[in-house]
């Protein structure tokens, strides 16, 4: 059976009057790639920023790698092997490639200094981060300053920074968007290498196609609650999330 890694129960955030997470469970193996979906304003954002600790839930559970994790904050739970990746990419600009991803190992090695004192060395994280760097595919702009990459690029540093502490599991928040048709598929078999290689990824998508290729199951949200989870097929057909998306009267499938 299907080890759970992340366990999300009766999730909710509230902003003043306004529910962004209204009663939310799901969960998440290990080896998944899970899809959240949902229309602008959904709660999809608001989610990835409870589970990693970002914000403390309203109501509900968070339990993570077998240990109840709402709460947390985010270092501790990046120390727990979550990683992540942002909306809006925020890189180190005047930083290299290189040096951008060796920050993002800064996490690893505070907690095994912490731990002994002495059991990290700068050549090992910069191995990691060289390492890092090649199973994304940007091995040749390491030296290269951030902020001079093109988008496609830097969603795949991002991705870099999210490995660098997320040996469990990634959040993808909307690595897709905005990337050319030919930068979309190499992107794909990245992600499903990166799950080849026993990590979970839960990801928020807006391009349906990416989605609905890319996730073994998909939960959806609206208006801060759950409206289906389930195969990307079946979800795609569900009556409630054609409404989400197309309003009363939409006809056609989602994908
Ligand atoms: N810090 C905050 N304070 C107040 N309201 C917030 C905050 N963060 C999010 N919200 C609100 O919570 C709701 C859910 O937002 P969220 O960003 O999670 O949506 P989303 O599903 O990620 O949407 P999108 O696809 O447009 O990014 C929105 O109405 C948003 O305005």
């Amino acid at each position: 059976m299907k080890k759970v890694l992340l366990s999300v129960r009766d999730l909710a955030k509230h902003f003043g009057g306004l529910r962004a997470v209204d009663g939310v469970s799901f969960d998440l193996h290990e080896r998944e790639i899970l899809g959240l979906l949902g229309p602008n304003g959904a709660g999809k954002t608001v989610c990835f920023n409870l589970i990693s600790g970002v914000y403390t839930p309203t109501a509900g559970e968070i339990h993570f790698a077998g240990i109840r994790s709402d709460g947390l904050p985010p270092h501790r739970m990046a120390a727990l092997g979550l990683g992540r990746t942002f909306q809006i990419v925020k890189p180190f600009s005047n930083l290299t490639v290189l040096d951008n991803v060796i920050v993002a190992c800064g996490v690893d090695r505070y907690r095994s200094l912490a731990r002994s004192f002495g059991g990290w060395t700068g050549a090992a994280v910069r191995k990691k981060a060289v390492e890092l760097l090649e199973r994304v595919g940007l091995a040749d702009e390491a030296d290269r300053k951030a902020g001079l990459l093109p988008l496609g690029h830097l969603r795949r540093l991002e991705i870099a920074r999210a490995l660098a502490v997320g040996y469990r599991l990634i959040l993808l928040d909307e690595s897709f968007s905005g990337l050319r048709e030919e930068e979309i598929a190499p992107l794909m078999d990245l992600v499903a290498r990166i799950r080849q290689d026993g990590i979970s990824v839960l990801l928020i998508e807006h391009n349906m196609r990416v989605a609905m290729k890319l996730s073994d199951r998909i939960v959806v949200l609206d208006h801060g609650r759950k409206i289906a989870e389930g195969l990307p097929g079946e979800v795609a057909r569900d009556p409630l999330v054609i409404e989400a998306y197309l309003g009363r009267g939409g006809s056609s499938r989602v994908a």
